[in-house]
């Protein structure tokens, strides 16, 4: 299958080998805009405003800002400076720090002035590893999908509900939860998307039902809310959704809302997914539900919507006045609502054997 249509379109290196390019997300599905990243300052801003969101793809734009910053200070200071700065940008998805670890290791041993271009190729593996992660997460997912079709007679589409964003738009290229939906839908296995909207910023609504619409996959937006009420009358087959970062112990953080879907998953029988790559493992965080921060994002995003107006123009619309809202931005799913883990490895019980059995060197060495 071509991967051009769901790779290398959310971050790439322009031909200068130093400049950063991006698809702002903040600006679809109204309008496609990409931004350059010259500067490291740059990186810090396009993942803090969610220019680019995603746990994968934060992480790899997280690598390309820690090169982007040796270009500027190549100093054990200025590395250090600068891994900071970056961390703090978000606190859910690991995969930041993990990218950042990666490749402070890679250079601290180096002398600066190898330290840039280490950098740099460094980012490139790590987004370009994303891509493979990615298809293998998809081959995994499509065979839980294949399955389940079976399950249900064979004779009409699999049923898929989805929380926010995990397609490509998450990703360096092809995503998590929708990779083996992309795959289905290829492969000529029929499928339908019910795209929770995902207040407040409607990642859903705004990234994932424009990707289904780019791919040509049947899809339905519905409000957050209609969920539980879709599982209880039979509608939903099964739920595949991405995560920022599962715990030692298969507990899963995700988008605001994923554990409401996993409640109402499991009280309906309905089997319940979350698609991952290993960054995305904590390994250090025993409790997920205990430990995991939870980034409180800026009440604005509750209390107002970004919209076309009559005229065609984009704006923002104030939908809330006058009182106080609060903006948790991720909940955490305890492990036992999980049906099962689809890594790149293959599915595992979303539990800490599961995942050590999947990765028994990853946790020898966390
Ligand atoms: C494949 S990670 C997707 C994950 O990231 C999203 O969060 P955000 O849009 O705030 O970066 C959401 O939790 C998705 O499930």
């Amino acid at each position: 299958m071509d991967d051009s249509r769901f790779t290398h379109r959310t971050v790439w290196l322009e031909p200068d080998g130093r400049t950063v390019g991006i698809l702002d997300q903040t600006r679809l599905p109204f309008e496609t805009v990409n931004v350059a990243l010259k500067t490291s300052t740059d990186a810090e801003i396009a993942i803090r405003d969610m220019l680019v969101r995603g746990a994968p793809l934060i992480g790899a734009v997280g690598a390309y800002g820690l090169a982007l910053a040796l270009a500027e200070d190549a100093s054990d200071t200025g590395l250090a400076a600068a891994y900071d700065r970056l961390h703090a940008t978000r606190p859910t998805a690991i995969n930041l720090r993990w990218a950042l670890d990666d490749v402070r290791a890679r250079v601290a041993g180096l002398a600066p002035t190898a330290r840039v271009d280490a950098a740099y190729a460094r980012a490139r593996e790590i987004a370009d590893e994303d891509v493979a992660i990615n298809r293998a997460i998809g081959e995994n997912a499509f065979g839980l999908i294949e399955t389940r079709h079976k399950a249900v007679g064979g004779n009409r589409p699999v049923n898929i509900l989805t929380h926010c964003n995990a397609g490509f738009l998450a990703t360096v290229g092809w995503g998590t939860a929708l990779a083996g939906i992309f795959m289905a839908h290829a492969r000529g296995l029929p499928v339908h998307v019910w795209v929770d909207e995902t207040r407040p910023r409607s990642q859903g609504a705004y990234l994932t039902a424009w990707e289904l619409r780019e791919a040509g996959v049947p899809h339905t937006v519905i409000a957050d809310n209609a969920g539980g009420h879709l599982m209880q009358h039979g509608q939903v087959d099964m739920c595949i959704v991405g995560t920022d970062r599962v715990a030692a112990n298969g507990d899963v953080c995700n988008k605001i809302g994923t554990y409401l879907k996993a409640l109402a998953a499991f009280d309906n029988g309905v089997p319940f997914y979350v698609a991952l790559p290993y960054p995305t493992i904590d390994w250090r965080v025993a409790d997920g539900v205990r430990d995991i921060p939870i980034e409180e994002r800026s009440p604005t995003e509750v209390t107002q919507v970004r919209g076309r107006l009559p005229d065609g123009a984009v704006a923002d619309v104030t939908v809330i006045e006058g009182s106080a809202a609060a903006n948790p931005a991720f909940d955490v799913t305890p492990g036992r609502l999980v049906t099962g883990l689809i890594t790149e490895r293959g599915v595992c019980v979303a539990s800490g054997e599961g995942l050590r059995g999947l990765y028994p060197e990853r946790a020898a060495a966390e």
